[in-house]
């Protein structure tokens, strides 16, 4: 059965759209941080500090292909980074995939992501002025990877209905 991918940078939006397509068109929705978090019984976070991130990339790389070999159809929501490692860009151009690029804008991201960044291991750390410049830098790092899913839908200043809708127009 096609999977359908959500993938973009972290805080534009894959869970919370995903979430909501999935309501609406009644296909279930795996997180893929979710789905690691309950495979090792760990927060991404705890994963981070006490193993490293290669081995989280390892284990994002392994549990993404069990995603993709279910035999469910499914909307699978990426993690930021899932993209960039391990060849997994070669994944979202399959027969048996439909990638959308959730594609925000440098302040869209700042601005979701100033209120919400403990739980993001690679920017909890940081000021508001480092956070800017490293989403900036990251999402110029990434922007190759990301442009490798099969479409691209913008978020900036769209309501989640809005984008939501923009998706189901892709899949119709
Ligand atoms: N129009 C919108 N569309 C999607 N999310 C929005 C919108 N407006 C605000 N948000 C908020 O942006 C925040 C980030 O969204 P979300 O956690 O879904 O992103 P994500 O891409 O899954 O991030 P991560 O890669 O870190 O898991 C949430 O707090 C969400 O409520
Ligand atoms: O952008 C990233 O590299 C990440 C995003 C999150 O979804 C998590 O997968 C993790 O925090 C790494
Ligand atoms: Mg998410």
């Amino acid at each position: 059965m096609k999977k359908i991918i959500l993938l973009g940078y972290m805080g534009c939006g894959k869970s919370t759209i995903a979430n909501k397509l999935s309501k609406l068109i009644e296909i279930p929705f795996v997180d893929l941080d979710k789905k690691i978090e309950e495979k090792v019984n760990l927060s991404i976070n705890a994963i981070f500090e006490n193993h490293g991130e290669i081995y989280f990339r390892k284990l994002e790389h392994e549990i993404f292909i069990e995603l993709l070999h279910s035999p469910e159809q499914l909307i699978i929501g990426l993690g930021g980074g899932t993209p960039c490692y391990a060849n997994n860009h070669e994944l979202l151009k399959g027969d048996n995939v439909v990638s959308v690029y959730l594609k925000a804008s440098i302040d869209t991201l700042f601005n979701r992501l100033s209120h919400n960044k403990s739980k993001r291991p690679l920017i909890a750390d940081k000021s508001d002025a480092e956070m800017k410049e490293f989403i900036a830098k990251h999402l110029f790092d990434r922007s190759f990877y990301y442009n490798q899913a099969q479409y691209k839908v913008i978020v900036d200043d769209k309501t989640i209905d809005e984008t939501v809708l923009d998706i189901v127009a892709i899949l119709a």
